[in-house]
């Protein structure tokens, strides 16, 4: 990210699968007893825009399912009914049976069909939706949060969890409510057929329970385990191809080879037992299945040799009895993608709870033309609830000076730049735009008046043009070309293979960081804004290329407030002013000649600096 304003479209760019890229997470995600509330809070949103294809998709299920349960009532009443009619001479009900089966069977496959379009419709519009909602709300949540949670996991919400969602909306709701409908309709159908032959079939819904809820617990454990080994792996070679440069040099191929071998063993592991567990399942419910129709077969087939039950009838209830353990085998398949998704529902609705801790002004203040004058107020500083890093940094920087800050490493430099471009907001005191408290300061406007440039100089996918217009969206070429020349790169790029318009993404031009920098500041010049905070390259450039680079910054820095995290003498030695960090605190204020006259810290890291030139 380059001087991006100062709330950028994200914290440090895309970045790729962080180093621990794996999501840990996921093995721990609530299961369906605890904590489903948020979200089901969330599903419950995304579906109020579609509710009512939802219900209208709900409806056509139910009428699917009846169209699929009339088939043996209609079998029966052809046995019972239309055969011996036929024997008499009357084809009548025979045919009128037939003709409805036929019905009824086109009507189930046409509305199953329209059940599975219709439920893709609303699982797209949810899915669209949430995605969206995702992409906002991690885009407008601040640095702080993108600290914290890896970017990683972030790629594991957008991805992963909303897969699982995608995998149980597209197919397992369906299944599992066509289930449900079916199993139901099978029941009570039976029941009203014929009662004795249906309380055969209650009496064998309790082995049916036991074994599901045996199932269930069972699969929730082992569905865990199964996660937590496949995170393992993606961590552990995400790691290792990540640190390839280090694995290499330290020649630790074999050790990372024995570790990865050790991770997908245990996953080879878990996923058996996982599968077996799924495999005692089915085997438990085809017994289940097959002995409930025998003994709907024996208790009907001795009730119709003594003239209780027509055969007809007794064909209905077999054939009910039969279909009627067939949905919980569709359970157990969509069980493990429930709780995958349930889990993922529930990550996603607490990244969506996360509340931006640099919140937009409740009544914004308009700065429309900014001069740039920046005010540290008694400021104090510190990450989230660590320890204070900024002690009561007291500062004013006139409108258009340049102002370098120097000091050891950890001292509070970055700190003090990111706190301007408010990345952050300040614990006590306040740091003012032209008088403006930046946390009032219409955001627009602070996007405007204040941009960072940061050291990376990230660079989109897109060509050069387009990664130099991010610093004013629209601008027109000559523009574009004009804030090129402005900051001396205009002769790199119009020599690169396609000029403006090369890729510089992975397919295209590979800049150097030195030439990234320049583009980089090609985009600030574009933004023209009326304060920049710069975080110097700390890369060794050559010579020449480091003169290229310190050329472009005077022209950059030219007629505004710039307020520099400095690395190299000269850019120290051309700024107005010199502010010496140490400890978060500012211990040197002056000019460089006046610091350096001094004897004091500036003075000493100025001669090391000297020495070091030499
Ligand atoms: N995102 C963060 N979360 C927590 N602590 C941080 C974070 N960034 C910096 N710090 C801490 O704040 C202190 C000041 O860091 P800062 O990056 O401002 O120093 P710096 O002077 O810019 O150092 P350098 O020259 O190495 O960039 C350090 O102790 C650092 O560990």
């Amino acid at each position: 990210m380059t001087a991006t304003a100062q709330r950028p479209p994200s914290g440090s760019g895309p970045g790729g699968p962080a180093g621990r890229g794996g999501d840990e997470p996921d093995a721990e995600g609530p299961g369906l007893a605890e904590g489903s509330r948020p979200s089901l809070r969330l599903l419950a949103s995304v579906l109020r825009p579609v509710r009512g294809r939802a219900l209208a998709t709900a409806a056509l299920v139910v009428l699917s399912q009846v169209a699929v349960v009339a088939g043996p009532l209609l079998v029966a009443a052809g046995i019972d009914r239309g055969l011996p009619a036929l024997r008499d001479g009357d084809p009548v009900p025979l045919a009128l049976v037939g003709g409805g089966y036929v019905l009824a069977a086109v009507a189930a496959g046409v509305l199953s069909a329209a059940v599975v379009r219709a439920s893709a419709r609303v699982s797209q519009a949810v899915l669209l939706d949430m995605r969206a909602r995702v992409f906002r709300h991690t885009q407008r949540l601040d640095l702080e949060f993108h600290e914290r949670y890896t970017s990683g996991r972030i790629i594991s919400r957008q991805t992963s969890d909303l897969d699982a969602v995608r995998e149980l909306l597209d197919g397992g709701v369906t299944t599992l409510a066509t289930g449900a409908v079916q199993m139901l309709l099978t029941g009570v159908s039976l029941v009203v057929l014929d009662l004795p032959s249906g309380l055969v079939l209650l009496v064998a819904v309790a082995p049916g329970v036991v074994l599901t809820r045996w199932f269930q617990r069972r699969s929730q454990a082992q569905y865990r385990r199964t996660r937590t080994a496949s995170a393992r792996v993606i961590v552990s070679f995400v790691e290792t191809m990540t640190g390839m440069r280090a694995v290499q040099a330290f020649r630790r191929e074999a050790a990372s080879a024995r570790t990865y071998g050790a991770l997908t063993e245990d996953y080879r592991q878990a996923t058996a037992d996982s599968l077996r567990t799924n495999g005692t399942f089915d085997m438990g419910l085809t017994l289940i299945g097959n002995v409930t129709v025998a003994a709907v077969l024996l208790v009907g087939g001795l009730r119709v040799l003594d003239g209780d039950l027509a055969v007809g009838v007794l064909v209905a209830a077999v054939l009910y009895a039969r279909r009627f353990f067939a949905p919980l085998r569709d359970v157990g398949m969509f069980y493990n993608s429930f709780q995958s998704a349930v889990a993922a529902l529930e990550k996603l609705a607490s990244l969506l709870a996360e509340v931006p801790t640099v919140p937009d002004p409740a009544r914004p203040q308009r700065l429309e033309h900014v001069r740039g004058e920046i005010r540290f107020d008694h400021v104090s500083f510190g990450y989230g609830d660590g320890p204070t890093v900024l002690h009561d940094v007291d500062l004013h920087v006139p409108a258009g000076q340049t102002l370098a800050l120097v000091g050891p490493t950890g001292a509070g430099k970055s700190t003090v730049a990111k706190l301007l471009a408010r990345f952050y907001d300040v614990r006590t005191g306040a740091v003012r735009l032209d008088g403006v408290d930046l946390r009032d300061v219409a955001p627009h406007d602070l996007r405007h008046g204040v941009v960072m440039v940061t050291q990376e100089a990230y660079l989109f996918s897109g060509s050069v043009a387009d990664n130099i217009a991010i610093g004013r969206p629209g601008a027109s070429r000559p523009d574009i070309e004009a804030a090129a020349r402005a900051v001396g790169v205009h002769d790199l790029v119009a020599g690169l293979p396609r000029g403006y318009d090369t890729d510089v993404d992975s397919r295209g031009v590979r800049l150097s960081a030195g030439q990234r920098q320049l583009v980089s500041f090609a985009r600030a010049f574009l933004a023209d804004p009326a304060v920049l905070v710069l975080d110097e390259a700390t890369s060794s450039l050559d010579v020449p290329g480091e003169q290229v680079v310190q050329e472009g910054l005077e022209r950059l820095l030219r007629g505004r407030t710039a307020v520099i995290i400095a690395h190299r003498l000269s850019t120290v030695m051309n700024a107005d002013r010199v502010l010496v960090v140490e400890d978060g605190r500012v211990v040197e204020d002056g000019s460089p000649a006046a610091l350096v006259g001094q004897g004091g810290r500036f003075a000493g890291l100025h001669a090391d600096w000297q020495a070091s030139l030499r």
